[in-house]
C-alpha cells in the first residue's frame, strides 16, 4: 500500500534512470544529490519506508540504489528484481545465505544467454575503505595477529559495520589459505565483550562516538613490529564516486557482484 504516490520526474531517455530507495536517509539524500548532479544519470524516483518498491515496475527507473536498513534490504532486492530493475546496494547486513538467495533469484530471471539484471552490493563505496580492505587481505598472511577496529557516528544502526565484517572475513580467508593457525591470545576476559566480537576468528571492535562518520583501523602484528592500515570517511561525499561508478557498471554486469573492488582495476 502506498502512503503517497511515487513521484516520477520526466525521463531523459539517453540517460540512465535511477530510483533511490531510502531517499530520505543520510546516505539516500547524498545519493539523490549525486545522481542529480551527474550529467549521464537521471533521478526518477525517491522512495522511503512508506513506499512499495514493487510500484517501480513498468516505470522509467532502470537502476535502483538501496540505502535502507539491514532488516529490509534483502526483501527490497528481490522485489526490485521482480520489478525488472538492476540494483545497487550499500545497506549492510548481508550474509552468505542472503547473498546466495539473491544469486538464485538472479539465475531464475537471467536471460540464459549471459544477459539479465545485475545486482552490485558493496559494504563500502569509499575508495580509501575499498583499498584498506584489499591491502589488509594481502597483508594478512604475513602477520601472527590481526584485529579490526571500526569507529562510527552514534546513530549507526548496526555493529560491527559491514565493512569490518567483510574485512575480518577477508583476513580470515587469507590466513586460512596461508595455513596460519589461531592468533596468539592468552587473555582471560573479566567483562563480557572486552575483546570485542569474533568474526571468523578475527576480533572486531566497534566504537560509537559523536563527531565520527565512518572509520576503520586494521592492526597487524608480528614480534617487534606492527602494520596499521587506516581509512577515514570524514564526509558522506567520500562514498559518492563509488556509488555512481556502481550505477554505471551494474547495467553491464549481469548476476551478483559483491564489493566495489570487483569493478576497480586493483591489479
Ligand atoms: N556501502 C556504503 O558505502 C555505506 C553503507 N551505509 C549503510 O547504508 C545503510 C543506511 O545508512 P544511513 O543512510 O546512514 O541510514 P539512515 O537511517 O539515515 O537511512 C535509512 C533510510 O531508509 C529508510 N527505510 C527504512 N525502511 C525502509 C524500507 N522498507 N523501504 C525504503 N526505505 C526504508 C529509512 O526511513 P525511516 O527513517 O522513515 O525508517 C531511512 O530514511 C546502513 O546499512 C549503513 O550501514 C552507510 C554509508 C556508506
Ligand atoms: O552506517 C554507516 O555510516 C556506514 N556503514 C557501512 C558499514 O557498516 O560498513 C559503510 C561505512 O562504514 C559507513
Amino acid at each position: 500500500m502506498h502512503a503517497r504516490p511515487i513521484a516520477y520526474a520526466a525521463r531523459v531517455t539517453s540517460h540512465l534512470s535511477v530510483a533511490v530507495v531510502g531517499a530520505h536517509g543520510r546516505m539516500g539524500r547524498a545519493v539523490c544529490d549525486a545522481v542529480d548532479g551527474a550529467p549521464d544519470l537521471e533521478l526518477v524516483a525517491r522512495l522511503d519506508a512508506s513506499d512499495d518498491v514493487a510500484g517501480l515496475a513498468g516505470g522509467p527507473a532502470q537502476v535502483a540504489v538501496d540505502f535502507t536498513v539491514p532488516s529490509v534490504t534483502e526483501a527490497n532486492v528481490h522485489a526490485l528484481l521482480d520489478a525488472g530493475l538492476h540494483v545497487v546496494v550499500g545497506t549492510t547486513g548481508w550474509t552468505e545465505e542472503s547473498l546466495g538467495r539473491v544469486r538464485d533469484h538472479l539465475a531464475e530471471v537471467s536471460s540464459g544467454t549471459g544477459g539479465g539484471p545485475g545486482v552490485l552490493i558493496a559494504p563500502n563505496f569509499a575508495l580509501s575503505a575499498v583499498l584498506a580492505m584489499t591491502f589488509a587481505q594481502r597483508a594478512a598472511r604475513f602477520f601472527e595477529s590481526a584485529e579490526v577496529i571500526e569507529l562510527h557516528h552514534p546513530n549507526k544502526v548496526d555493529a560491527p559495520s559491514g565493512t569490518a565484517m567483510t574485512t575480518a572475513r577477508h583476513i580470515a580467508a587469507a590466513r586460512a589459505e596461508a595455513g596460519l593457525g589461531p592468533m596468539p591470545d592468552a587473555t582471560e576476559t573479566q567483562v563480557d565483550g572486552a575483546r570485542g566480537a569474533v568474526v571468523d576468528g578475527v576480533h572486531v571492535h566497534a566504537v560509537r562516538l559523536r563527531g565520527l562518520v565512518a572509520h576503520e583501523e586494521i592492526l597487524l602484528g608480528n614480534p617487534g613490529e606492527q602494520l596499521t592500515i587506516r581509512t577515514d570517511s570524514f564526509d558522506r561525499s567520500s562514498f559518492m564516486p563509488g556509488v555512481l561508478l556502481a550505477v554505471r557498471e551494474v547495467v553491464r554486469r549481469p548476476g551478483l557482484t559483491f564489493g566495489l573492488d570487483q569493478v576497480l582495476d586493483l591489479g
